[in-house]
Formats: C-alpha cells, structure tokens, sequence
C-alpha cells in the first residue's frame, strides 16, 4: 500500500490536542474523539455506506492521528460498512491497536477482513474485538483473530446490551494501551458525546468537509441529557478543502 506525506507543519499543529508524550501514570486512558463530517453533520450518505468525505490533506491528518494513539476504536456498524483497515499509512510511523465494540458478536469477518491482510502484511495490528458476555463466540474466527495478534475480550453489558464507556476504557487500560482515539461511527459517537459519558472525552478533533450529504445520512447529533455540548479552547486549521476543529468539551 503507497504511504502518504507528512506535512512537516502539521505535527505542531494537532500536539496541543494530543496525548502528552510523557505523562505520570493515569486511571484510565486519554481519549481523543475525532471523525470527519459533513455541513450537514452526516458521517456518511447511509448508514452502512462507506463515503469520502476528508480530502487528501485531512485524511494525512488523520493518520497522524492515529499514529500518536496507542488503540483506535470503532463499533461494529462501521467495520461492517467500511472494512476499515484502521491502520496508520505514513511511513515510519506506528499504527494503533483496533478495537471493535460489538457487544452482540455480529461482525462475521474472515481472514479477508482488511485489517487482517493489513496485520499480516505487517502494515497493521490486528483488532481486540469487545464482545458481551451472552456471544457464543466461533471458535474458527478466534483462531483467525488469534493467529494475527488480535483476540476477543468479553465484557459485561447494561439491559440495552450497551458496554458502560468507564468499562470500555478499563478494559483498554488493563491491555496497557494509553491512549485511545474513538473514530467512530455514529451510534459510538453520540453515545460519547451525551451527558455523563463525554466527561471521558479529553479531546476532540473534527474534520468539516464542503458538503452537504443531504438527508438520510448518519448523523452526529447526541441525545440531549444535560446542557448543550460545546467546545472551548478551540482552533480551526484549514487542511486542504477541509477545516480541522479541535478542542475540548466545556466542563
Ligand atoms: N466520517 C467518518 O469519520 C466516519 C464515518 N463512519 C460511518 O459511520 C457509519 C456507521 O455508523 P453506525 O451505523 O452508527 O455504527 P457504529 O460504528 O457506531 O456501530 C454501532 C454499533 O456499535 C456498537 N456500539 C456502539 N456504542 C456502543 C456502546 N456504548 N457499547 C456497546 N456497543 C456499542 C453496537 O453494536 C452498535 O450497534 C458507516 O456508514 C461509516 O462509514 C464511521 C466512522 C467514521
Ligand atoms: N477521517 C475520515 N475521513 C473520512 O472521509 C472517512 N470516511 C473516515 N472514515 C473512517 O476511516 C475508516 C477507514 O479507514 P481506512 O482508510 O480503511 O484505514 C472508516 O472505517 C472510518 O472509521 N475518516
């Protein structure tokens, strides 16, 4: 797989917004929020669809991104949407761990998955899949996952069959992985953002792409179970066509 430039300005721009390099030990990992929407706050055209929306400068951003976080986490409707190989493509740079929410055991991938080929090829890791107690899980896809590094960890789930967020960060810290950054897809997102579950949140990083998807897209817009959501400390970095929103969750 070809890899893409680093921009040597861009490293300085998204550090402030990052996991410290060198920090005292801390209860449980430092979490960055980071996703790609459109003006209309789609993350992509339908849900299940893989859609484009970063262009060539922000998507480099993004693998920056993921380059300076120990794991990456998606749910499970994105790694059956995208087959995401949530790696990181610029050379020389390590990729993070990828760890898929699927509380129910319903990603039924095989040895074809991309982030299979990807841990095989040596481009990648293989994913930690966080499945609920009650999956009967298939022995031939565990040893799949096995074979390339990855595995499954059981968790326990609340009566809507959800993990608890402070349980999902606990079991990243009990892998002794530091850091995490949440790409998405939508239902993962909204769940982070609301109300007291984005006080886990250290840091969020958005890339707005010119477009609107229209509607019946899959959209970031939280529950609303306390005051609304807003960011401070906020900067905006054009990137190409994009603008690149960080900032931190006002408290
Ligand atoms: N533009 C962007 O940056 C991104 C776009 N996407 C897009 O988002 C779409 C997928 O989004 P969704 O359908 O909302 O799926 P999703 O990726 O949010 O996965 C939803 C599933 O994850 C699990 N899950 C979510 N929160 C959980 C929790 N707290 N505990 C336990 N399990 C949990 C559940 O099984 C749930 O059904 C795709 O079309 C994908 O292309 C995904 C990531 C980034
Ligand atoms: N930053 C960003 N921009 C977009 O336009 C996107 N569609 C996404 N999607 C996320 O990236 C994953 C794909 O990763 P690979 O390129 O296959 O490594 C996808 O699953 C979403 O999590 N992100």
């Amino acid at each position: 797989m070809s890899s893409l430039p680093l921009p040597p300005s861009l490293p300085a721009l998204f550090t402030p917004h990052l996991p410290p390099s060198s920090s005292p030990p801390s209860s449980r990992p430092f979490l960055t929020l980071t996703f790609a929407t459109s003006l209309d706050s789609s993350l992509s055209l339908a849900p299940g669809v893989r859609t484009t929306l970063s262009g060539p400068a922000s998507k480099t951003m993004t693998h920056y991104l993921r380059s300076q976080h120990a794991s990456i986490l998606i749910g499970v409707g994105t790694a059956l949407a995208d087959d995401p190989g949530l790696n990181c493509r610029i050379a020389g740079c390590a990729s993070p761990r990828p760890i898929v929410l699927d509380p129910r055991g319903r990603w039924g991938f095989t040895e074809d998955a991309k982030v299979l080929q990807l841990a095989r090829a040596g481009e990648g890791k293989a994913p930690f899949v966080f499945v609920g107690g009650g999956v009967e899980i298939d022995e031939g896809r565990r040893a799949v996952l096995e074979r390339h590094g990855g595995k499954y960890v059981v968790m326990g789930t609340d009566e809507r069959g959800r993990f608890a967020w402070v349980d999902v960060l606990a079991a990243i810290q009990r892998e002794g992985l530091g850091s995490v950054m949440v790409e998405g897809g939508g239902e993962v997102i909204n769940s982070l953002l609301r109300a007291p579950e984005n006080e886990l949140v250290d840091s969020v990083i958005v890339t707005i792409a010119p477009t609107w998807l229209g509607q019946g897209g899959v959209v970031v817009s939280p529950e609303r179970t306390g005051e609304p959501v807003r960011l401070t400390g906020v900067e905006w970095h054009p990137l190409g066509e994009d603008i690149v929103l960080c900032g931190k969750i006002l408290r």
